[in-house]
């Protein structure tokens, strides 16, 4: 038994996605996985650290912690609730937050918070975390990183296979059948974050359930056009985004731009095309022979969205991860879990053809559990 627990919290600021699993020889069982939502304050604490880009360094501090005990203790209740001892963890491969991804700067970085020395007192499990800042010392882009595990787990020797995650942010793995061939992997741009952002100026609630708000309105195909303007849809590879970039602002200065009258549904449902249409235009640009496509993230359970995924890839059978064995929700946790074996394995996580390193590297720093002599 070699189990290890996945933490991630993603760029749709929804909770905190824990996955305990067991890893032998690339194959994962999912010995057990939950969302647990943020507190009101933290999410709030969060969600300004991040729309504003800005902070007061105590703000940020605290922040850090406060997130590290959540982490723990949502960590500590999947344990109870499972009667599994934190003793049989082997470690913990924690994401973190990212409230700041900027690949461009003039020393690239990317800033994760949720205190990995909190997480490894409290729980007394080796936590693995930072994993994107190596690769990007090596002028790698340090996402997406879920490639090397889509590689490791969904390989189909048969035919080329392409994994779509669809949370804040949309990426793509391209895992051709021939292992000679370089997997590729990159952000196609947003995913739930503009429907998300937008659903929530009009409604109480986080988001739009199955899409259900969408299906009532029309795509504007001129303002459609206007936003896949955007040069991020253009961009070579390797490429990575992020809610710095899809916002809330870019969102409302290009409806500036166009200038139209057009109901908020529309919009809603033009932004869910605007999804849809990046990532299918991202296959059909640099995976025009594969046969299946796999969505995982929320995004999975947007029926609407699903329906026109499938209408756009027409030759692609578009299905979920189910059908690959892991369910939506918790491919990103598995896949940390994941990084944090292979950085305690002293393997490296990163894919250089994908980032644009310029060499593999061990991810992350190892918090270790052991008591001191
Ligand atoms: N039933 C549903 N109908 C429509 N949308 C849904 C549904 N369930 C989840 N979602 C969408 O999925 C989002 C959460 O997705 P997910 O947890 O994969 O994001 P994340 O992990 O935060 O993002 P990222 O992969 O960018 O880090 C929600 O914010 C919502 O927009
Ligand atoms: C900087 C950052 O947090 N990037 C996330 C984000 O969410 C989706 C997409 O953008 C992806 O590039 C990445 O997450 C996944 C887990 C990754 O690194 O593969």
């Amino acid at each position: 038994m070699s189990l290890y627990i996945g933490v991630m919290s993603g760029t749709s600021l929804d909770g905190i996605d824990i996955a305990i699993v067991d890893i032998n020889d690339n194959q994962i069982l999912l010995r057990a996985a939950e969302t647990y939502p943020f507190s009101p304050s933290l999410r709030k604490d969060l969600y300004s650290l991040i729309n504003t880009g800005r902070a007061h360094l105590q703000q940020l501090g605290q922040v850090d912690m406060a997130l590290g005990h959540a982490y723990s203790e949502a960590i500590l209740q999947l344990l109870a609730e499972t009667n599994i001892a934190p003793t049989d963890i082997k470690a913990i491969g924690c994401h973190g937050q990212t409230i700041y991804h900027a690949p461009d700067a003039a020393y690239p970085f990317s800033m994760q918070i949720g205190c990995a020395s909190v997480i490894a007192e409290l729980t007394g499990i080796t936590t693995i975390a930072d994993f994107r800042q190596r690769d990007m010392v090596l002028g790698g882009q340090g996402a997406p990183l879920v490639p090397a595990f889509h590689q490791a787990l969904f390989h189909n020797p048969d035919e080329d296979t392409v994994i779509a995650n669809i949370g804040g942010i949309s990426n793509i793995t391209i895992l051709p059948a021939d292992k000679r061939q370089p997997v590729l992997g990159f952000d196609t741009g947003p995913g739930n974050v503009l429907l998300d952002q937008w659903y929530q100026q009009h409604h109480r609630a986080m988001y739009d359930e199955n899409g259900r708000w969408a299906r009532d309105g029309k795509v504007d195909t001129e303002l459609l056009n206007l936003l896949l303007a955007d040069p991020f849809f253009m961009q070579p590879l390797p490429k990575s985004t992020g809610r710095e970039h899809f916002n809330l602002t870019w969102l409302t200065n290009t409806l500036v731009a166009f200038d139209k009258p057009i109901k908020a549904e529309s919009i809603q449902k033009t932004l869910l095309q605007l999804t849809v249409r990046s990532i299918a235009d991202a296959v059909k640009q640099y995976a025009e022979n594969a046969s299946s496509l796999y969505v995982c993230g929320g995004g999975a359970h947007n029926e609407v969205l699903m329906q026109s995924l499938r209408d756009e890839l027409t030759n692609i059978k578009v299905s979920n991860t189910v059908d690959l064995g892991l369910a939506p929700d918790w491919v990103e946790a598995c896949a940390f879990a994941w990084l944090g074996m292979q950085t305690l394995h002293h393997q490296s996580g990163n894919l250089p053809a994908v980032t644009g390193a310029s060499k593999p590297t061990i991810l992350g720093a190892i918090y270790s559990s052991s008591e001191a002599s």
